[in-house]
C-alpha cells in the first residue's frame, strides 16, 4: 500500500503550550482513518497543520511524497487535500448548488481572459460544473434543495453540503472534522453509509475526527488516539477498544 499523507515528528507550540507534540501519522491511499481523543487533545490543530492554516514548529509533512511545508491553504487544496470544519462554514447566503459550484471553480483550467476569448469552452465547462454539482447533491440527498439558500437547510443537511463542497475540489484526501456533530442517530447512520460510499466511488483517503464512537468504530480501518497533543495509541478498532491507555484516557464511561 502506498503512503499518501505522512506527518513525521510534528510539533506545534502556542506560546508555552504544546498543542501537538512529536506527532507521527501515515495515511495510505484509499484508507479510512479515525483520529479521536478528549476535548483539547489537539485534533483540530492537527487538521490545521495538515491544511496549512498553521505551520508546524518542527517536523515534516508530505502529501504523495511532496512536502507541504510552507504552502498556503489554497495551494494545499489544489494539491488534493480538502476538509470540512467543526463549525460549519458555508456561503450561507448562496444557494446549495452555488456552494458546490464555487468549489469546482478552484479546479477550473481557464482564467477570465480565456473565458472572454473562448466563450464556447467556458460555456461547456460551466455546463459540466452544473451537471457534476447536481450529481454530488444527489449523492448527499440534497438534489431537491439545490435552489434553497444554504442557511435555511436543516443542520444535518448543512453538514452534508459541507462534505459535498469539499469533494467538489477533487481531493485525494478528505479531512472531516466531526461530520456527525449535531446529527440524530438516523442521520448519523446515513452519513456513515455516505462516507463509506464516497470513499470507494472516488477512490479517496479519508481522515475523520469524530466523537461518535459507533461511527468511528463502525467505519474506520485504523484509529489514532491523541491525548495532550501526543499519540497514545493506534491500531484497528478492536485493538483500540481494548487498549487500557485509551480506556483510561477517553473511553472511560463507555468501555
Ligand atoms: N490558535 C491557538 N492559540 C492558542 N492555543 C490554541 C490555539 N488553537 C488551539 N489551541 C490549544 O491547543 C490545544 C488543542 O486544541 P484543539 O482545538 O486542537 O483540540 P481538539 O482535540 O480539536 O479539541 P475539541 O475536541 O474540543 O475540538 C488546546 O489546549 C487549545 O486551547
Amino acid at each position: 500500500m502506498s503512503i499518501l499523507l505522512e506527518a513525521k515528528n510534528i510539533s506545534k507550540l502556542f506560546g508555552g503550550l504544546k498543542a501537538v507534540s512529536n506527532f507521527n501519522m501515515t495515511i495510505n491511499k484509499g484508507e479510512l482513518v479515525g483520529l479521536i481523543g478528549p476535548n483539547g487533545a489537539g485534533k483540530t490543530t492537527a487538521f490545521n497543520l495538515f491544511t496549512g492554516v498553521y505551520q508546524p514548529t518542527s517536523g515534516t509533512l508530505s502529501l504523495d511524497g511532496r512536502s507541504l511545508l510552507g504552502m498556503k491553504p489554497s495551494q494545499i487544496t489544489q494539491r488534493g487535500l480538502a476538509r470540512t470544519f467543526q463549525n460549519i462554514r458555508l456561503f450561507s447566503e448562496l444557494s446549495v448548488l452555488d456552494n458546490v459550484k464555487i468549489a469546482y471553480h478552484t479546479h477550473l483550467n481557464y482564467n477570465l481572459l480565456e473565458a472572454a476569448f473562448r466563450f464556447g469552452r467556458y460555456i461547456k465547462q460551466e455546463r459540466q460544473i452544473e451537471e457534476t454539482g447536481r450529481e454530488l447533491l444527489k449523492i448527499f440527498k440534497l438534489e431537491d434543495k439545490a435552489d434553497e439558500i444554504a442557511k435555511n437547510l436543516p443542520y444535518g443537511a448543512q453538514r452534508r453540503l459541507e462534505i459535498a463542497r469539499a469533494l467538489a475540489t477533487h481531493p485525494q484526501l478528505l479531512l472531516l472534522d466531526e461530520p456527525a456533530a449535531g446529527m440524530n442517530p438516523q442521520e448519523t447512520n446515513e452519513l456513515m453509509d455516505m462516507i463509506s460510499w464516497i470513499r470507494k466511488e472516488y477512490a479517496l483517503s479519508i481522515l475523520l475526527i469524530e466523537h461518535d464512537m459507533s461511527l468511528v468504530m463502525g467505519i474506520c480501518e485504523r484509529i489514532y488516539v491523541l491525548e495532550y497533543g501526543s499519540i497514545i495509541a493506534q491500531g484497528v478498532p478492536d485493538e483500540i477498544k481494548k487498549n487500557p491507555e485509551v480506556i483510561r484516557a477517553y473511553l472511560g464511561e463507555e468501555a
